[in-house]
């Protein structure tokens, strides 16, 4: 779609989608960021089809998330989520959010550096608290103190986070204007790394 007062400039979605050439979008960051309603916004931007890994694995083996967790443990749910993710990656370009310890687990990110451009939503505690606290199905958060959960995987999971090519400050704004940066960041982090390798 082209602007319509001046039609031949170019959306800033269209912009990001010649960036991103064939290489998948690939969301992480922790439960809470907005990874799977921004990557679903920004997937319909870019004219992409946009796929959510819990989704995926709760489609695949017909159970949800939590029940997956209870019945054969956290172990067995990464391993799902890995092959899961393997196989979305081949398929490109699309856009993939995926759950907050995808990324964390080293095997699926090797899978994501190969196989796309990784983008993380990085939020405070206080932001991803009052997001995450509304619903109660995410497994990791059944604890005694939720928030302190919260708080101890930002300890361990955010110096891996920091390792995605684009990081996007998730905050109280309307979704439109972090989509709109993602989009942004996107288009930048292409031309840089371009100039990079002239
Ligand atoms: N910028 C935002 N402003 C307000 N609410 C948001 C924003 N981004 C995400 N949300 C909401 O926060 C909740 C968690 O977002 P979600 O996309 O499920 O996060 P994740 O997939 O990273 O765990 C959802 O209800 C979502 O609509
Ligand atoms: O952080 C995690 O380890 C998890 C995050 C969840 O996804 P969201 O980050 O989309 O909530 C889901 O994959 C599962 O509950 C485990
Ligand atoms: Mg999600």
């Amino acid at each position: 779609m082209t602007d319509t007062i001046f039609p031949d400039v170019p959306t800033l979605g269209e912009r990001a989608r010649a960036a991103l050439g064939r290489r998948n979008l690939v969301f992480v960051g922790l439960m809470g960021a907005g990874k799977s309603a921004i990557g679903r916004m920004v997937a319909g931007q870019l004219g992409l089809p946009f796929v959510d890994t819990d989704m995926e694995i709760e489609r695949v083996s017909r159970m949800t998330i939590s029940e997956l967790f209870a019945a054969y443990g956290e172990d067995e749910f990464r391993a799902l989520e890995t092959r899961v993710i393997k196989r979305l990656l081949k398929s490109g370009p699309r856009v993939v959010s995926t759950g907050g310890g995808a990324f964390i687990n080293e095997r699926t990110r090797k899978q994501i550096e190969r196989g796309g451009i990784s983008l993380w939503l990085n939020a405070d505690l206080d932001v991803l608290w009052e997001r995450v606290n509304k619903r109660d199905h995410r497994p990791l958060l059944k604890t005694e103190n939720p928030k302190k959960t919260l708080e101890d995987l930002m300890q361990k999971r955010y110096p891996i986070y920091a390792l995605a090519d684009i990081t996007v400050l998730s905050r109280d704004v309307r979704k439109e204007v972090i989509a709109n940066e993602v989009l942004a960041a996107i288009i930048d982090y292409t031309a840089k790394a371009a100039s990079k390798n002239e």
